[in-house]
């Protein structure tokens, strides 16, 4: 028999979930407060518990039906249903009718099962091929394949944001994840300077004095004979770079051929980007709440190293003899160790600038050593020139058609780069995106598809020289993705590809090692925000 104080207990409960449903999570974001929503909700929770316990001591059934426990249980019940039910009913995505799985509109935590092993490319281009060109993935999500998707989200036209992952390391600072474009732009500003032409020219003298660690590494391993991981060693080639020019502290991972104790850190930390990117909540909560379990503890000590860095180097003051990234910041905010910006872009500048160009370099020399045609016709243009000549290298048609190719076939944002629309929503084509969507561009299948690139899944870097009708739609391929966001550090990468891939191809003759069917590097690649491809086992051999 249900008394009046219980009935009006266990209504309050049920109006009080769908009350703080419409009132108070429907508006705006909340991703970067689930940690203390469920803080919150774990607190009240076991005082309600605590307190039943108090007065109905061990007497479970009376604990259970007391009306706080009913009320609570009954709370969640029907803040759960309201999201439900206005999800699968009302939303404002509903309306656009855009196909998908029946679950993506109620919501994306499936997807984190769909991506258990890091392949939401596959994932996503499965979608594409069952659904087309436009597809719910989420409640509030569409994710689209259509290539003019890239300008309309991301062209400096456009009105939408980076999406709610981009707040990742919040309440960091990050260029990367600064969503404001207002304040993107005055952070991308201080950035710039590390950027401009003349500094390129120190980036530049520091690539060359790492290309040459590289072959001298390599040369070694040709004489011995030994297998080499091009992924490993270009990986180990581009941290060692990026140490050195942002800190002028290089990893030392190529001389010690080691792995460096903080870059496998930051490897273990981003194995959670794999599936949690689509559910940026959950990230928080991970991240939030268990601050010193696994790979999160790697997270924080790989932060922690970079700022020590930072701090490290912004102490110490000296000008290095060649500028590093640092020494522009320190121009800029005159060597404030406080500076908020400090801590996440120290970080950013390592990563950003390191896995994306071993990733492509190793696709590079994977493809090379699966069509070895390309490793002719590239030398035969190196005959004319010096591997060590820029402008010359800039110049070689088929040198820059290959790395173009591989970055095609190969991009690094394989599905990452989502945008959000803003109050107005966008339109791609004659198809309308409604305000506050996230809109998901994956790259890997946009540039494979046949209406872009003619036999798009082949490597067939001619279609950027000889064969321009093989690029059907060239708005399909956004390496350094376009707009406000786009790569700053693209000039940089070119040189470091340009002269890296010049300097292997002409000093060595190379396969892939016995045994090895050259599947490994995209069947073993997992999408993690960025791509990491699996190994490219490779012999060395010194040419004549
Ligand atoms: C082949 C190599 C590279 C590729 C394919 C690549 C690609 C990209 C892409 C697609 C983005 C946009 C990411 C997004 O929208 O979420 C990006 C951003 C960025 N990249 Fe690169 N990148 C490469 C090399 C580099 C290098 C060498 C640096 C130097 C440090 C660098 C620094 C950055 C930074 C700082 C951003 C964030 C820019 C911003 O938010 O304003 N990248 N890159």
């Amino acid at each position: 028999m249900i008394t009046t104080a219980g009935f009006l207990f266990s209504l309050g409960g049920a109006l009080s979930g769908v009350a703080i449903h419409h009132g108070l999570f429907i508006h705006g974001e909340w991703h970067h407060q689930a940690p203390n929503i469920l803080r919150s909700y774990a607190g009240i929770f076991g005082c309600v518990a605590i307190s039943q316990m108090f007065i109905y001591g061990s007497n479970a059934t009376s604990i259970l039906t007391s009306g706080l426990v009913v009320a609570s249980i009954l709370h969640v019940f029907s803040l759960i249903a309201s999201i439900l039910v206005y999800r699968g009913l009302f939303h404002r995505l509903n309306n656009a009718n855009f196909d998908g799985p029946w679950w993506a509109r109620y919501t994306k935590i499936w997807q984190i099962w769909e991506n258990r092993h890091s392949k939401n490319h596959l994932y996503l281009h499965k979608l594409y091929q069952k659904y087309g060109d436009v597809v719910r993935t989420g409640p509030a999500e569409v994710t689209v394949f259509i290539p003019e998707a890239h300008e309309a989200v991301g062209g400096r036209q456009s009105e939408c944001i980076k999406s709610e992952f981009y707040d990742l390391l919040w309440p960091e600072q990050a260029l990367f994840a600064a969503r404001n474009k207002a304040v993107h732009a005055k952070r991308r500003k201080d950035w710039q300077y590390g950027f401009s032409p003349s500094a390129i020219q120190y980036h530049e003298a520091k690539v060359l004095k790492w290309i040459d660690e590289l072959d001298r590494q390599l040369e070694g391993k040709a004489k011995d004979g030994s297998i080499v991981d091009a992924t490993e060693f270009l990986l180990w080639f581009t941290f060692d770079i990026m140490g050195d020019f942002t800190f002028s502290k290089s990893f030392g991972m190529l001389e010690s051929q080691k792995w460096h104790n903080i870059i496998v850190k930051t490897q273990n930390a981003r194995t959670l980007l794999g599936p949690l990117t689509a559910t940026p909540w959950l990230l928080h909560i991970g991240v939030k709440l268990l601050p010193r379990i696994l790979w999160v503890k790697d997270w924080y000590e790989s932060v922690e190293w970079c700022q020590a860095q930072m701090e490290e180097r912004l102490s110490n003051g000296s000008q290095p003899g060649v500028p590093d990234l640092t020494s522009f910041f320190m121009e800029n905010n005159k060597g404030d160790k406080a500076d908020p910006w400090l801590r996440g872009d120290s970080l950013l500048a390592i990563l950003a600038g390191s896995e994306p160009t071993a990733q492509i370099l190793a696709a590079i020399f994977h493809e090379l050593s699966m069509h070895p045609k390309h490793i002719d016709k590239i030398r035969e243009e190196l005959s004319e020139v010096c591997i060590t000549d820029f402008k010359a290298l800039t110049d070689l048609p088929h040198l820059n058609a290959v790395i173009q190719e591989a970055m095609r076939l190969h991009p690094n944002l394989l599905t990452g780069g989502s945008r959000k629309t803003t109050e107005n929503g966008v339109t791609i084509g004659d198809v309308y995106i409604p305000p506050h969507i996230t809109v998901i561009t994956p790259h890997y299948t946009i540039a494979r598809r046949e209406d872009c690139f003619e036999q798009g899944t082949k490597f067939i870097p001619e279609r950027w020289t000889t064969k321009p009708e093989m690029v059907r739609n060239p708005k399909g391929h956004i390496p350094f993705s376009i707009g406000q966001y786009n790569c700053i550090g693209q000039h940089l990468a070119w040189r470091i590809m340009r002269y890296t891939v010049a300097r292997i191809v002409w000093r060595y003759t190379f396969h892939l090692a016995p045994g090895y069917d050259g599947h490994n590097m995209e069947g073993d690649k997992v999408d993690r925000f960025t791509a990491f491809p699996g190994i490219v086992p490779l012999c060395f051999k010194l040419r004549d």
